[in-house]
Formats: structure tokens, sequence, C-alpha cells
């Protein structure tokens, strides 16, 4: 199952791997043939109905594949008004090659004649809102006849993620969609088929560009980037720092450091854009939890968890202690690891363990976690969180699915990057879901380091590189 926010993204990672969409489309339209030749008597009179986007590019190729059946193509509008570049182009091809083609340009003309299989390639994930003109009538002519119809990846007027449809939606016998079945079509009345059209296992498997712009969960209001708060510094100041820096850099509204009095000053020397808010301590023990835990609440802020603040057993207490008590959305990062698999918490926590703080924690103790990948899958099941292990090949699992981010240089063995990936998870958990945010974080990340050279890179120059390396099409 796969929705269409997802979808996109795949289909961009898999361009970025080098199968680009119109090498897809040539599969989906291969497919919706194979479809066709499954329904259809060898003398059978097909008429295939096209809309303007890609849905319609996948029938244009079907056309070609069709060539022993008696197939007509219609398009609905002029063929100037086809909305993508790879549909203008299969269009073009069926005009030079002679094939029997027409431009609907008025759905009053519209004649679909007396065909045995019809081909509704009107709309697919590119719909919104009720069907419009010519694509309304075109759908109740298709309903009306007696044809078998036949829908290209969804029936169009259909919301391939709902299931919802307006009342002149198409009314579909088979459905052949793509690479993965979509969630709109369980309750369809109509028997779906999934074509495989090659894509890429790793265009799921690993981060890529596409997941760069696509599937923002809306958890706060709109144009609402949210708050980071971090919890971090005493023994340590420059963690705690990075970390806000980066929730800023990464498009947090707000960062703001708790932190104890005695380094209240140099955390707020380094960056003027940071909040540093003191509590009367060195560092940070039980007492605090009350404040920090309301304030965090109150502001609905994505907290980091775990910078810089040491592993004195008061700390440890104390982060126990905001775990039990808090219910939003954590960040943990650094020694306050080592509590999570010790508590039971209604926060929603992204843990970020390296290889050490992963092993201490319970998880497998191996070099190179993605040749692991099962094992730290089983573990965040069993710890119950989203876990983003780092390494050179980064692996995120909520304990279902799994991912991987490549990107990064040597040089972020530096000290500090892993404080800079825990400020970008908590600015993206803002407005992301934990498993997406987890997986884009990192892939940020290392696209930051990569925009500098390898030797002698510093975390703080990474804070400069992630505004960039958060643009999809850089
Ligand atoms: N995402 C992918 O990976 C792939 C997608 N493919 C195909 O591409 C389709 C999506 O293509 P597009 O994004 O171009 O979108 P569509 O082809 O679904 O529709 C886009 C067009 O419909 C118009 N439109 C939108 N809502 C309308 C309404 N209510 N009434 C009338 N017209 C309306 C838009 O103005 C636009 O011209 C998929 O359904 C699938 O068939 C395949 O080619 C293969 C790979
Ligand atoms: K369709």
């Amino acid at each position: 199952m796969i929705d269409t926010d997802r979808m996109a993204a795949v289909d961009e990672n898999a361009a970025a791997l080098g199968v680009p969409r119109k090498q897809l489309m040539e599969s989906s339209g291969n497919a919706v043939a194979s479809a066709v030749q499954d329904v259809a008597e060898p003398d059978a009179r097909v008429t295939i109905v096209a809309g303007r986007g890609n849905n319609g590019g996948d029938a244009f190729v079907a056309t070609r594949f069709l060539d022993t059946y008696d197939t007509r193509t219609l398009l609905l509008g002029r063929a100037e008004t086809v909305t993508t570049g790879i549909a203008r182009e299969n269009w073009a091809a069926l005009e030079q090659a002679g094939y029997e083609i027409d431009e609907v340009r008025d759905s009053r003309n519209l004649d679909l004649g007396n065909p045995d299989v019809v081909v509704d390639a009107m709309l697919g994930t590119g719909i919104t809102g009720e069907l419009r003109e010519p694509e309304a009538t075109a759908a109740r002519a298709m309903n009306d006849s007696d044809a078998t119809v036949l829908s290209v990846d969804v029936p169009s007027g259909v919301d391939a993620d709902t299931g919802k449809g307006g009342a002149g939606a198409v009314d579909a016998d088979h459905v052949v969609t793509f690479h993965d079945t979509k969630p709109g079509l369980d309750a369809l009345d109509a028997d779906v088929r999934v074509a495989d059209i090659g894509i890429p296992r790793a265009a799921e498997r690993f981060v890529g560009p596409g997941d760069l712009t696509v599937e923002r969960d809306p958890h706060g209001e709109k144009g609402d980037a949210g708050r980071v708060f971090v919890v971090g510094g005493g023994p340590y100041t420059g963690a705690p720092a990075l970390a806000g820096q980066a929730a800023l850099r990464a498009g947090a509204d707000l960062a703001f450091v708790a932190a104890p009095e005695r380094v209240f000053e140099p955390i707020a020397s380094y960056a003027e854009d940071l909040i540093v808010q003191p509590y009367d301590a060195d560092r940070l023990g039980p007492d605090h939890v009350d404040g920090l835990v309301e304030t965090a609440t109150d502001h609905d802020d994505v907290v980091v968890l775990g910078p810089g603040l040491g592993s004195a057993d008061e700390t440890h207490t104390a982060v126990e202690e905001f775990l039990r008590q808090f219910d939003g959305r954590v960040v943990v990062d650094a020694d306050a690891l080592a509590v999570v698999p010790e508590i039971e918490t209604d926060a929603t926590l992204v843990c970020t363990p390296n290889r050490k703080e992963l092993a201490a924690m319970g998880g497998p103790d191996v070099d190179d976690l993605s040749e692991h990948v099962d094992e730290i899958e089983a573990f965040a099941a069993d710890l119950g969180h989203v876990v983003l292990a780092k390494a050179k090949d980064d692996v995120i699992t909520d304990g279902e699915r799994t991912r991987i981010s490549r990107t990064g240089t040597p040089g972020m063995t530096v000290g500090g990057t892993g404080d800079v990936l825990a400020g970008i998870t908590a600015a993206l958990l803002a407005t992301r879901n934990p498993f997406e945010a987890a997986s884009v974080a990192p892939y940020v990340n290392g696209r930051a380091a990569e925009q500098f050279s390898e030797s002698g890179l510093l975390a703080s120059e990474l804070l400069d590189g992630i505004p960039h390396a958060m643009e999809a099409d850089r």
C-alpha cells in the first residue's frame, strides 16, 4: 500500500537514481495494454479516453501496444494544453506515426463510438475536487455505455488516498494501478491489479530528493514551523547551541535552550538567534523537570533532550522524570538515550544513537549498521520508538519500515555533527510524522556536509549548509 505523496517521492527518487518518469510511463502504458488484452477479444473495439496529465500519457503509450485492436484514442482538450512534457511527447509520437487519434475540443462532440472496452485515462492522482468538464461528460458516457471500463491507476473522479469520489466518478470494472496498491482502491467494487513498472527498490529504501519535497504532516497550523526547545548543556556548552541553531536553519520559527545558570553565558554568546533560559543549578536535576515540562507543553514544543547534559546521576533521574511526564514530541540524543529503554512514556520519541549508544541501549553492537537493518528494525519495534541510528549509512526505522540515508562525507566524524542532526530532526518533526522527519534529517545533514571540503569540516559549518541542503532541486 502506498499513498500518493509517498508515490510522488519514490517517483522522484527513482529519477534521481537514473530512472526518469518517462521511462516509468513506458512501463505503465505497457501494463495498461496488457490489462486491455486480458479483457478484450482479439477483434474488440477499444476506445481510449485520455486527460491532459500523465494519466493520459500512460494511455498514449498504451495506444502503441494496442495496434492489433480496432483502437481509437481521444484526448480531452487540445494537444497544446497537455500539462506535462512527457505526455506531450507521447501524444506527438502518436500523431507522427499516424495513429487514429482525436482531440475532443467540446464535450458536446464527444462520441465514444460503440466500443467493447473503454480505457479511462482521464485523471489519476493529479485530481482536485469533483470532475469538471469535459471529463464529467465523458465519465457519464462511460458509465452509461455497455463497454467494459478499465481505469488507469485509479477511476477518474476517485481520490486515490481516500477512495472518495464525487457522484460523477467513473464506475470502473477493472483498475490497473502502478507499483503498489493505493489506499483508496480498497473499497472499490472493481477488479484491481497492481503492475510493476520497474521502480528500483532503492527508490523506496534510500532517502532521496523526493523525500524533501513531499510528505509533510500538518501537525501544526499551516505555516506554523514550530518551536524547538533544547534541554541540554551543563558539562558541555557547544552541543545545545549547535542543536538549537540547526533547528533554526532547518526551518523552526524559534529555538530555545534551557540550560544551567553556570553555562548560560557561553551558550547565549554563541548565537544571538538562540533564546537561552537559565535554571539555577550547575546541571540538570529532578527539581527542574516540572518547569521544563510545563514550558514545553504550553508551547507545543518539539524538545531536543540530551545534547551536552552529561551523565550525572541526578541528570539521569531528571531525564527519566521528564520523559514520564511529557507527552509531546522529543528528539532524544546523547546521554539521555540510556534512559529510554528503562522507562514508559506517552511522548513521541525519535532516538538518535550512534553505533556505541545503540549498543548501550540494547541494540545490535555492529560496525556497519546498514548490514544489520533487520536487527535494528527489531530493536526499534521492541523499544516502541523511532530509531535513527547514525553511521556512515544511517538506518532509520519505526520497527516496521526502514530507510537508509547515504549522504555525507568522512569529515562528519568530527564532534558536533550529531548535535546538528538532532536539531534538524526536531525542526522537521514540527511538520512531518516522526518516521519521515527521522528519515529526512540525516539526508539533509549529510547533504549539508557535502558542500564543504572533507578535511577540517566543523560542525558549525554545517549550519550554513542546511538551508541549501533542504532544497530538492539544488
Ligand atoms: N507518480 C508516478 O510515479 C507515476 C505516475 N504515472 C501516472 O501519472 C498520473 C498522475 O499524473 P498527473 O500528476 O499529471 O495528474 P493527472 O493526469 O491525474 O491529472 C492532471 C490534470 O488533470 C487536471 N485536473 C485536476 N483536477 C481535475 C478535475 N477535478 N476535473 C478535471 N480536470 C482536472 C489538471 O489540471 C491536470 O491537467 C498517475 O495517476 C499515473 O497514471 C505513471 O505515468 C507512472 C509513474
Ligand atoms: K484514470
